[in-house]
């Protein structure tokens, strides 16, 4: 189906604009002067330019028109669309100033809140997406069952991902069928409007912005925020995305006089909106016989939305200043011509969610995905998965901690699956989830095997009777502890190949790839223990759960830390203990802690899933959407001060 690009146009209120001359040093003859007025609406559809030309478009808003009037006209119809499975673009365009962020609700000052009367688009299109996602969207039965989050900006002819704590690039391809496929991007799944706010804002926190003559806060680079539905109905799913796109204003950089830094990215920005003028000339013209996609990465990143499978509103923001002549015009050009623009549209349909066939799970002999450098994903089942750990010297002792352990495995696994891991390729679906929990395992095995392997130290030498000295003896090769019973631990502990094992370990959890998650919790479910000396924990156990008639225990859950005296050690060790809870416990587990709530344990845990641990409790500061005095609060009633 053809769908025409809807055009709307909102007009900044001049209102502002004086107070933006009065704030930029303009004396009142100026004002005067730069308060004609160049731009009137003569209808709900039709603006008159500069006395002389007219324009037609989908929507003209009235300067004094709230947020939520274009939320209503410009983006709910696009939304009951989008849960009818199509793709949806939501895009501002316009001169910088004219109040693209403002509309979209995109720029880094909007405090999040969708409580807030002015909030912009974004949030007021996260609220409507999560009030469905407890309600049906009005079809039939269906409902919202799972929301995913990208982030990325477009800075100087660049693509860099704003979900990662670090800087990331990420590559723009094309597949075989000529799909735009951005690689390795983040992807994160947020499960309430609290919780897609905090992230979007802690991303938005990094986004490259600066002071212009023109704003205060001008955006630097072009900005594409990305929602992923999945839709359920009757057991069935489909997918579909809504793109919001903050574009960057364009920039009279030789006239503002400009210099350095900010003209250099003058320079990109213009080019990227040069490159988009002509794909939509080119898309106008009946006989182009080449769009120039290809021409920036903007256009590029933008090709679904203005030529492929979207449907597509663009708001043009507009000043309607005498001094802003030059760039209004371009702008209602620009904004009439993507007018005559169609893209093609298909709604995706409901589909039973992808199952990967038993056989390919367990074929014999079929070598195990692998990623160079690392162990295969299929490790054998290693001696740590069960009660006891034997050691090459022929001693078996007790792994006490091997529940809290799997515990901690269970919450990798669905945390994998819930953030996507940052930097994993994009594969077919099912080696897609499988590649996305091997390297997520990899990439932690080693800061888990740390804490374990101290712990494990710990069990190992308290079966040496009669000994007392510490783990770290075992763990620090340099110890000047030599006594026979170190040295004899030391060589058993050496003798571990704790990287695989614990490898083995984790991936056990995870055997059925067909659904990841529903193995992880069926695994939980099912696990049975009779006593601590003989609690077998395999594969076969797991499978068999259903003829298994014991009572099932769900993992216990990792202890809460409590101070335990006011003795130096003592205090060290409950702060090690509780900064290790904090980094490793689930949402559920953290937010039994002192004043920490389900918002904060959810704010924490989003944190973790972007920047890595909490180095200490000061690291608490940083996370964004905890409360002003959380800090404080936390520390004074967790004994911590
Ligand atoms: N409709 C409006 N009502 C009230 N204030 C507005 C409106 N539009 C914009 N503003 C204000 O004008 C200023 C500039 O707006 P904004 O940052 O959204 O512009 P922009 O088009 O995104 O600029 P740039 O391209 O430089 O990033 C902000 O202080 C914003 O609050």
């Amino acid at each position: 189906m053809d769908a025409p690009v809807k055009v709307q146009v909102r007009i900044k209120p001049t209102d502002n604009l004086k107070t933006e001359c009065l704030n930029h040093g303009l004396n009142d003859e100026e004002l005067q002067h730069d308060q004609d007025i160049i731009l009137v609406k003569l209808s709900s559809t039709k603006v008159q330019f500069n006395e002389e030309k007219e324009f037609q478009f989908d929507h003209v808003y009235e300067t004094d028109c709230n947020q939520k009037d274009v939320f209503e006209k410009s983006t709910v119809p696009l939304l009951k669309q989008l849960v009818l499975g199509y793709n949806v673009t939501v895009m501002a365009y316009g001169p910088t100033g004219s109040g693209k962020s403002y509309t979209l609700g995109t720029s880094s000052a909007e405090v999040p809140s969708h409580h807030a009367n002015n909030a912009g688009l974004l949030t007021q299109i996260i609220s409507w997406i999560f009030s469905r996602m407890t309600t049906s969207t009005g079809e039939d039965d269906q409902k919202i069952s799972k929301v995913q989050v990208s982030f990325l900006e477009i800075y100087k002819e660049e693509i860099f991902d704003l979900l990662s704590s670090v800087v990331k690039k990420i590559e723009i391809k094309n597949d075989k069928v000529e799909n735009v496929v951005m690689e390795n991007i983040s992807e994160v799944e947020v499960c309430s409007q609290e919780n897609a706010l905090d992230l979007i804002h802690t991303a938005n926190m990094r986004r490259q912005v600066k002071k212009t003559k023109s704003n205060d806060s001008s955006s630097r680079s072009h900005a594409i925020i990305s929602l992923k539905l999945e839709i359920h109905k009757n057991g069935e799913s489909r997918f579909s995305t809504l793109k919001i796109v903050d574009l960057a204003g364009s920039e009279a950089v030789a006239k503002d006089g400009v210099m350095g830094e900010i003209k250099n990215e003058g320079i990109f920005i213009n080019k990227g909106l040069l490159a988009l003028g002509k794909v939509i000339t080119a898309l106008n013209s009946k006989n182009a016989s080449h769009i120039p996609h290809r021409e920036s990465i903007l256009t590029r990143a933008l090709k679904d939305s203005l030529s492929g499978n979207s449907l597509t509103v663009l708001i043009c923001c507009v000043k309607a200043d005498f001094q802003s002549i030059a760039t209004t015009s371009a702008a209602l050009q620009f904004a009439s011509k993507a007018r005559a623009i169609k893209t093609k549209v298909q709604p995706s349909f409901f589909k039973t969610p992808f199952k990967v066939p038993p056989t390919q799970l367990k074929t014999p002999g079929k070598t195990p995905f692998k990623t160079p450098g690392s162990t295969p994903f299929r490790t054998p089942l290693a001696q740590i998965q069960r009660s006891k750990v034997v050691t090459p010297g022929g001693s078996s002792f007790a792994v006490p901690e091997k529940m809290a352990m799997l515990e901690k495995c269970v919450d990798l696994d669905e945390s994998v699956l819930v953030s996507g891991s940052s930097n994993l390729p994009k594969l077919s679906e099912s080696d897609d989830i499988e590649n996305r929990i091997h390297m997520a395992v990899m990439e932690r095995v080693d800061t888990f095997l740390e804490g374990f392997k101290d712990k494990l130290a710990q069990s190992l030498l308290a079966n040496c009777s009669g000994t007392h000295f510490s783990s770290q003896s075992l763990l620090d090769g340099n110890s000047a502890d030599n006594s026979s019973h170190v040295k004899a631990c030391r060589s058993e502990f050496d003798g571990l190949n704790l990287t695989s094992a614990l490898a083995g370990n984790i991936t056990s959890t995870s055997e059925n790839i067909d659904s990841r998650r529903r193995s992880v919790r069926l695994a939980e479910k099912r696990m049975t223990f009779s006593d601590a000396n003989d609690s077998r924990l395999s594969i076969s156990t797991l499978r068999r759960s259903s003829t298994v008639k014991k009572v099932s225990k769900r993992a216990p859950a990792l202890p809460l830390p409590t101070p335990e005296g006011n003795s130096k050690e003592q205090v060290v060790k409950y702060r090690k203990d509780l900064l290790y809870f904090l980094n490793h416990a689930s949402q559920c587990q953290i937010q039994k802690l002192p004043s920490v709530g389900p918002k904060a344990g959810h704010s924490i845990i989003t944190f973790r899933n972007l920047n890595g641990m909490l180095k200490d409790f000061e690291t608490l500061k940083m996370v964004p959407g905890l409360r002003k005095n959380f800090h404080e609060n936390f520390m004074k009633v967790n004994f911590l001060e």
